[in-house]
């Protein structure tokens, strides 16, 4: 009798174990945004050394997860992203981070004390990321490239400001183009329900961080 290779292949998958950051997550109640949209797109930078930590801090957490109702409003942003762009997808550079990784980028961030909240949340306070109620993320277009933003994920200085944008775009450091691609994440974000910050293009907020502590436990 031929073997059914496919009973192997599930016993396999089954048996892949799950990273500890992921077991915490699941036990706090996130979700695996994947599980209710697989048109989104995840590659988590601090799962590989393309990062500004230049070095992978999550290890084997290679899924985005957040919890569920800010993962039902990425679902909806997909959607309206979709529907004005059928060939593009949201792409998540990061989404639910633990408070010991939070401490890492902290202490890693290269920048004056005073300034270091604009960049990264303070850790004793809790990113709403620490709370699985933050994302980061861009947009891919037809050719599976992110769109120019103009800047990088994680560039930490003013030409990745939303707030500044009307005078960069003026002194001719940012185009029309990176603009307008900007406008296109804010815009399906917003109507979404997130709210952008701003310092960073990528970073979306679907809870203020009181609401967000008083609604979830911090992910330590
Ligand atoms: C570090 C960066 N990707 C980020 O998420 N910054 C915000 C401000 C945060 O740490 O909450
Ligand atoms: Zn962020």
């Amino acid at each position: 009798m031929t073997p059914d290779r496919s009973v192997d292949i599930v016993a396999e998958a089954d048996t892949v174990p799950l990273s500890e950051y992921e077991r915490l997550m699941q036990q706090l109640g996130l979700v695996q945004v994947q599980s209710l949209d697989s048109s989104i797109r995840v590659d988590l930078k601090y799962s590989t050394t393309d990062n500004f930590v230049g070095v992978d801090v999550y290890g084997d957490l290679d899924d985005a997860y957040l919890q569920e109702e800010p993962a039902r409003r990425l679902v909806e942003a997909q959607r309206l992203l979709h529907e004005r762009h059928p060939d593009y997808h949201l792409l998540i550079y990061d989404a639910a981070r633990p408070r010991q990784v939070q401490w890492i980028l902290w202490d890693t961030l290269q920048k004056p004390e005073a300034d270091k909240p604009k960049y990264v949340a303070d850790p004793r306070k809790g990113s709403i990321h620490n709370f699985g109620a933050a994302v980061d993320l861009t947009i891919v277009g037809a050719d599976g490239k992110p769109l120019d933003m103009g800047t990088g994920y994680d560039h930490f200085g003013i030409l990745a400001f939303p707030y500044h944008e009307d005078s960069l775009l003026k002194s001719g450091q940012l185009t029309e183009t990176q603009i307008a691609n900007r406008h296109l994440l804010r815009e399906v974000m917003q109507a979404a329900g997130f709210s952008p910050i701003t310092s960073e293009w990528w970073h979306f907020d679907a809870f203020s961080r009181a609401e967000a502590r008083r609604r979830y436990p911090i992910i330590e």
